[in-house]
């Protein structure tokens, strides 16, 4: 049976950071980011609904999506967010479930699922065991500002789109805490491997 562990976080939080770390251990990763991207490339019929729905404004002159147009959009509209949701999250849990079941048929022991918003979006069920990220506001805010070279601003009204890590806690069935080094992270996440009996594939 393949365990797979739901891995999230907040903005900023370390999430790519953690997941990078599990890929190098050798353990498949399922990208929902990834897949998301990929959802809405031109050949894709989601693509064709966000087009009938938000029209040609949210697309670039050569015809992909303007991701960051559509995100400027929904930032502002929970409404239009929750029309943008409706045509892609259905796509991305499709897909989500084609690799899961392709690990299920290679006998693969744990697999991840790295959701960003796996809380917000109630995609528990899709996963055994949640693993969330966690650092500090004021260490998302800092890490936030100088990843992206956002002001003040951009960077707290970001953070404040989301649900406050601290709240998702007690969501999770394992936390790692990054507000400190990415050695004293990748111990953490071993120590939770280990606990929830995953072995690197070469053991
Ligand atoms: N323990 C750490 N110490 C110092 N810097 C860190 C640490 N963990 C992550 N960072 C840095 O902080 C930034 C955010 O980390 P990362 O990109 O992993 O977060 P994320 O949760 O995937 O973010 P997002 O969801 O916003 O893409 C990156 O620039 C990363 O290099």
């Amino acid at each position: 049976m393949t365990l797979f562990i739901g891995l999230t976080g907040g903005i900023a939080s370390g999430k790519s950071t953690v997941s990078n770390m599990i890929l190098e251990l050798g353990i498949p990763v399922i990208d929902a980011d990834k897949i998301a991207k990929e959802a809405v490339e031109p050949e894709e019929e989601a693509y064709k609904e966000i087009v009938r729905a938000f029209g040609n404004k949210v697309l670039k002159v050569d015809g992909n999506l303007d991701r960051e147009k559509l995100g400027e959009i929904v930032f502002n509209s929970p409404e239009k967010r929750q029309l943008l949701n409706g045509i892609v999250h259905p796509a991305v849990r499709k897909e989500m479930n084609r690799q899961k079941d392709i690990l299920i048929s290679d006998g693969i022991q744990a697999g991840i699922l790295d959701i960003p918003l796996l809380f917000e979006s109630k995609l528990s069920h899709m996963v055994d065991k949640t693993l969330l990220v966690y650092a500090d506001e004021s260490v998302q805010f800092q890490r936030l500002k100088r990843r992206n070279g956002y002001s003040d601003e951009q960077a707290a009204s970001r953070i404040a789109s989301q649900l406050p890590l601290k709240d998702k806690i007690s969501m999770a069935d394992a936390v790692i805490n990054n507000n400190g080094t990415i050695e004293d992270t990748k111990k953490q996440l071993l120590t939770i491997l280990t606990q929830w009996k995953i072995k690197k594939p070469a053991e």
